[in-house]
């Protein structure tokens, strides 16, 4: 007789967004190999759905946006590692429907992993309080407690312990998606390097009030004046075409222009829905990346839909 806890429901989605950083400050290496960091996340409305049914074995299957580069096997998909965290012996099947771009530095995989967190411990009729499943979260990816929490929040630590953000109106952007990937452990050993080779002072990674203050009075131009990542010149020592990608945007009206996390996507803020509906538009025609979407934030963290 099997004392796993019985599956409640045939099937539940969720919801999960990408983000973007609008601040990013890297500081020094710890013991542990991660990088202290300051980051402050947006969620923007470009989503995966994770759908998790009971079933004999774990499995996990992806359609969708770059599916083809995520891994179906159980122990290396996020969303699979999740289910297991939930539970050791988890047998659920696991769809992901992929629109959030692979390896494009907004945490399309962390997102997967949120929802499937969230999804399994319903599922499975998993008890856990809020602390336990933002524990989990931690445990699985630096990015993946944002997940659940979306909207706009300040990162400390590794990026893992949050707090929100007070942030007014609609941010809307145009994301410039690359034709291929940057895998996050090579930007920040990239980072590293540079670093290294120019002998940088000592990083800072204080909280940036400006940027603060500009969110919560909803002022774009002063927010767009003072988006900041540390991993972007990382990222275009890496792919240095994403230099083209970021002036095109600027040509093309954004207020500014920045790279997503890790990279590659190059994120535009724009003054409006309607500019950014333009600048997507003049960017898709000059063919510096591989696809060019619109999408707006702050949205909300993981849901079931
Ligand atoms: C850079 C950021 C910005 O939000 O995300 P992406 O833009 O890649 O999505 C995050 O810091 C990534 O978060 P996440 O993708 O969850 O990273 P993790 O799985 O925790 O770590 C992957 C690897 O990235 C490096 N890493 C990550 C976080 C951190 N604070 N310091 C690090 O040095 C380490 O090499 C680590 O082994
Ligand atoms: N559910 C998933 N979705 C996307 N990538 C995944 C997933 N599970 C594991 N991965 C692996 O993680 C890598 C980085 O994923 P992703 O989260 O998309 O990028 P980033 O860290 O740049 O935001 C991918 O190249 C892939 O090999």
């Amino acid at each position: 007789m099997s004392l796993k806890p019985r599956a409640r429901s045939a099937a539940i989605t969720v919801r999960a967004a990408a983000k973007v950083n609008l601040h990013l400050r890297v500081g020094a290496v710890r013991a542990d190999g991660y990088h202290e960091l300051t980051t402050v996340f947006q969620a923007v409305s470009l989503f995966d759905d994770v759908t998790v049914r009971a079933a004999d074995v774990l499995s996990v299957q992806t359609s969708g946006e770059g599916a083809a580069e995520v891994p179906d096997d159980p122990a290396l998909n996020l969303a699979g590692r999740a289910a297991v965290r939930v539970d050791p012996d988890a047998r659920v099947a696991i769809e992901i429907g992929k629109s959030i771009p692979v390896a494009g530095g907004m945490a399309g995989g962390s997102a997967d992993a949120a929802a499937s967190l969230l999804a399994c411990t319903r599922l499975l009729g998993v008890g856990w309080s809020r602390a336990e499943l933002i524990a989990a979260a931690a445990d699985l990816g630096s990015d993946v407690p944002f997940g659940l929490h979306g909207g706009t929040a300040l990162g400390v630590g590794r990026g893992e312990r949050l707090s929100p953000v007070l942030s007014r109106g609609q941010y809307h952007w145009v994301l410039a998606i690359a034709k291929t990937g940057l895998a996050t452990p090579a930007v920040f050993a990239e980072l590293d390097r540079l670093r290294a080779k120019e002998a940088a002072a000592e990083p800072v990674t204080h909280r940036p009030d400006d940027l603060l203050r500009a969110l919560a009075a909803g002022e774009v131009e002063q927010v767009a004046a003072l988006l900041h990542n540390d991993l972007q010149p990382a990222a275009l020592s890496l792919q240095p075409t994403l230099r083209r990608t970021l002036s095109a945007g600027v040509d093309a009206g954004a207020l500014a222009g920045i790279v997503s996390g890790s990279g590659p996507t190059c994120a535009f803020l724009c003054a409006d829905e309607e500019a950014a509906v333009r600048v997507a538009a003049e960017l898709a025609g000059r063919g510096v990346a591989k696809s060019v979407r619109t999408a707006h934030g702050p949205v909300p963290g993981c849901r079931i839909v």
